[in-house]
């Protein structure tokens, strides 16, 4: 049996195809290389170039490798870009992935492991978030998520699909190793300040200086990739052995705002990274923090719960994508 990894070339759905292959399990990566490189995925899993919601080369994956879990990273995921193209957003993340469960379904595939976001929160107002808070998305990418979790919900009642939804807090880092990173474009604040660091860019704009945070810029609460990925491996451990369906933020349950990792970025790299004020950015909540005990009871123990050594795993990474 073979898991079915989506978006395996992207940044998240390349450490998970590592951490599956670390733990000896089958896998098999799908990207359409829209955004991922095809670099990402180790040479001995086997590839497909497609779509996600593309029924028949799915059903045909599942068939050839007999994939009884499917883990569904592939997705469009930046909030300014869906509050400007919301359309495109419902289409691949919606369209696409309801294409996807249906396959799932059809092909009787056991388990569908599901990257959400904290973003389905919206502009919470306690902290740190618990997963039974309202859900209020405030933009497009959001809905778009939250759509999804609806979908696997009600299909997993009218047919059994086993399901875990994990609501990813800041994603960040590299694998502490040096086998992945981040290499798709992106305007993720460690990776902008990194490149930075490098000289890459001038400055970074900090976007909002009047929010109701301690120092009046955004809180994020940012997790090691590597230490997402072992949470995923919990999750299908937990549906394997017949545990019920879950919904779980992951998360380390404390937040840093944007001056702090600005703060951490200087000290790693020993550079001086210039910031500039700039107006608020359309669709970023003040603050988001996880409430994290149900990922913990399900046995997590991160490893990588400090700002500075994400940072460095990133700096490793991107020091050496620069060459
Ligand atoms: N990075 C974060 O902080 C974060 C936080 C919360 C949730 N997520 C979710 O995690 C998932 C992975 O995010 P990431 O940071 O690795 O992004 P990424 O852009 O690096 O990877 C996504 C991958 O999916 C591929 N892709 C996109 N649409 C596709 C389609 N229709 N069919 C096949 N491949 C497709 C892209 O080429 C890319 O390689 C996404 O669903 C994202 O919404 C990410
Ligand atoms: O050049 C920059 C880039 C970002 N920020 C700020 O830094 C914070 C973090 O931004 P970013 O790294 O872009 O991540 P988010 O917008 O918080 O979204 C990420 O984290 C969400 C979960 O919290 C995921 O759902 C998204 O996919 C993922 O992009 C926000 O306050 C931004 O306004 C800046 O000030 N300057």
């Amino acid at each position: 049996m073979a898991v079915l990894v989506t978006g395996a070339a992207g940044y998240i759905g390349s450490h998970m195809v590592l951490e599956l292959a670390d733990r000896g399990e089958a896998a098999v990566a799908l990207d359409d290389l829209s955004v991922g490189r095809r670099e990402a995925i180790p040479g001995a899993t086997p590839f497909y170039e497609g779509n996600a919601g593309d029924a028949g080369l799915v059903a045909r994956i599942v068939r050839d490798h007999a994939v009884d879990t499917i883990i569904h990273f592939a997705g469009s995921i930046s909030v300014p870009e869906s509050v400007a193209d919301p359309l495109g957003y419902y289409l691949n993340n919606v369209v696409g992935t309801r294409a996807l469960i249906e396959t799932a379904v059809r092909q009787g595939v056991k388990r569908f492991i599901f990257s959400s976001t904290a973003t389905v929160y919206g502009d919470a107002t306690v902290s740190p978030i618990p997963e039974t808070t309202a859900l209020a998305p405030i933009n497009p990418y959001g809905w778009s998520k939250l759509m999804v979790e609806q979908m696997l919900r009600d299909t997993a009642a009218a047919h059994g699909l086993q399901f875990a939804i994990l609501r990813y807090f800041n994603v960040a880092g590299a694998d502490p190793l040096g086998r992945a990173g981040q290499s798709t474009p992106t305007g993720h604040l460690i990776k902008v300040a990194l490149a930075a660091a490098l000289g890459r860019r001038s400055h970074i704009d900090v976007f909002g200086q009047d929010y109701p945070t301690p120092d009046g810029t955004c809180l994020r609460d940012y997790v090691h990739v590597s230490d997402l990925a072992g949470a995923h491996m919990l999750a299908l451990a937990h549906l394997r052995d017949g545990g019920g369906n879950l919904t779980l933020n992951c998360g380390y349950g404390h937040g840093s705002s944007v001056r702090d990792v600005v703060a951490t970025v200087r000290a790693v790299t020993g550079q001086a990274v210039e910031t500039r004020d700039a107006p608020r950015r359309d669709g970023d909540p003040a603050s988001l923090i996880a409430a994290n005990g149900g990922i913990l009871a399900l046995g997590w123990a991160p490893r990588f719960d400090d700002l500075s050594t994400i940072i460095r795993h990133a700096w490793t990474w991107e020091r050496r994508l620069a060459g």
